[in-house]
C-alpha cells in the first residue's frame, strides 16, 4: 500500500531521516517506534507532504506522491494526526470534525452527518455540541483522530495519540483504534506507550538516529539487542543479559 524508498531529510547538518525504506501492506496496524529524536515525526511529515524530502520517494497505492502537498496526499487517502492538538476554539466538536469531512463532502448537512458517524466511532457522541476547546486532553486526542477519520482515509498515521493519557484512558483508546482498523482503515502509529504497541500492532519498525534498525513482531523486537541499545544506550543489551543470567 505504502512504499517508502531511501527517504532522506536533513535539517542543516543533522540527517533527521536517513535513507529509510519501508513497505506497508494494506490492512492491519503497524507501529513506528524508537527513542526521542529518532526521526519518527519527521518521517510522518515526509510521507504526508508536510516536509519535502531531500532524497527518496513515497508511493501510495501505486502513485508517486513524493513532494506533493498535504492536501493532495490526504485526498489520495493518506492522513496524519498531530501530537499537539489544536481544535478550532469557539466551534463545537461536531463542527471541528466536519472540517475533515469537507475533504470529500461539499454539502454542509452531509459533512455534519458524517461528523456524527465518526464521533460515534471514536466515542465522542455525547460531546458533539460542546465547544471543542473545553475537551480534556483525552477528548482532544479523540477529536484529532476523528478529524482525520472524517476525511475517509485508507491509511491513517497516528502520531502519539496516547501521549499525556493516564493508564485508564489508554485502556479506553485501544479498542477505538482497533475499531477503526475493523472499518477497513490501515493504521501506522507512532507510539511510546509500549503496552499499546504490543496490544495493537501486527508489526513494528524501529527508528534510531534517522535510520531503521529493526523490524518485525513487536514482542520479538522487545528482546532485540539493537533495539534495547537504541533505547537504553550502548552496552545495555549485554548488561541486561548478564543480569538475567545472574538472577
Ligand atoms: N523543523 C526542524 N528543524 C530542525 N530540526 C528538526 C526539525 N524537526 C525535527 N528536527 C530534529 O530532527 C530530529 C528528529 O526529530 P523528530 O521529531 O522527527 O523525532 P521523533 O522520533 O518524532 O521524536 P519524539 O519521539 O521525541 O517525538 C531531532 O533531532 C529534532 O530535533
Amino acid at each position: 500500500m505504502l512504499e517508502v524508498a531511501n527517504l532522506t531529510k536533513r535539517f542543516g547538518g543533522l540527517v533527521a531521516v536517513d535513507g529509510v525504506n519501508l513497505s506497508l501492506p494494506e490492512g492491519g496496524i503497524s507501529a513506528l517506534i524508537g527513542p526521542n529524536g529518532a526521526g519518527k515525526t519527521t518521517l510522518f511529515a515526509l510521507i504526508t507532504g508536510f516536509h519535502r524530502p531531500d532524497g527518496g520517494s513515497v508511493r501510495f497505492l501505486g502513485r508517486d506522491l513524493t513532494g506533493e502537498k498535504p492536501f493532495r496526499i490526504a485526498r489520495a487517502g493518506m492522513v496524519r494526526t498531530f501530537q499537539i492538538v489544536q481544535p478550532f476554539a469557539g466551534q463545537t466538536v461536531r463542527e471541528n470534525i466536519a472540517v475533515g469531512a469537507h475533504m470529500h463532502l461539499a454539502d454542509r448537512a452531509e459533512a455534519l452527518a458524517k461528523a456524527e458517524d465518526v464521533a460515534r466511532a471514536v466515542g465522542l457522541s455525547d460531546r458533539l455540541d460542546r465547544d471543542a476547546a473545553d475537551l480534556t486532553v483525552a477528548g482532544r486526542k479523540r477529536l484529532e483522530v476523528a478529524r482525520a477519520l472524517a476525511t475517509d482515509p485508507k491509511l491513517l498515521l497516528l502520531d502519539e495519540v496516547m501521549a499525556g493519557l493516564n493508564p485508564s484512558e489508554i485502556r479506553d483508546v485501544i479498542p477505538v483504534i482497533r475499531a477503526i482498523r475493523d472499518r477497513g482503515v490501515t493504521i501506522l502509529l507512532i507510539e511510546h506507550v509500549m503496552q499499546a504497541v504490543m496490544e495493537l500492532s501486527d508489526q513494528a519498525w524501529v527508528l534510531n538516529q534517522g535510520r531503521l534498525i529493526a523490524a518485525g513482531a513487536p514482542r520479538a523486537l522487545a528482546s532485540d539487542p539493537a533495539v534495547i541499545e537504541a533505547y537504553l544506550g550502548h552496552g545495555m543489551a549485554e548488561r541486561l543479559a548478564k543480569g538475567a543470567a545472574h538472577a
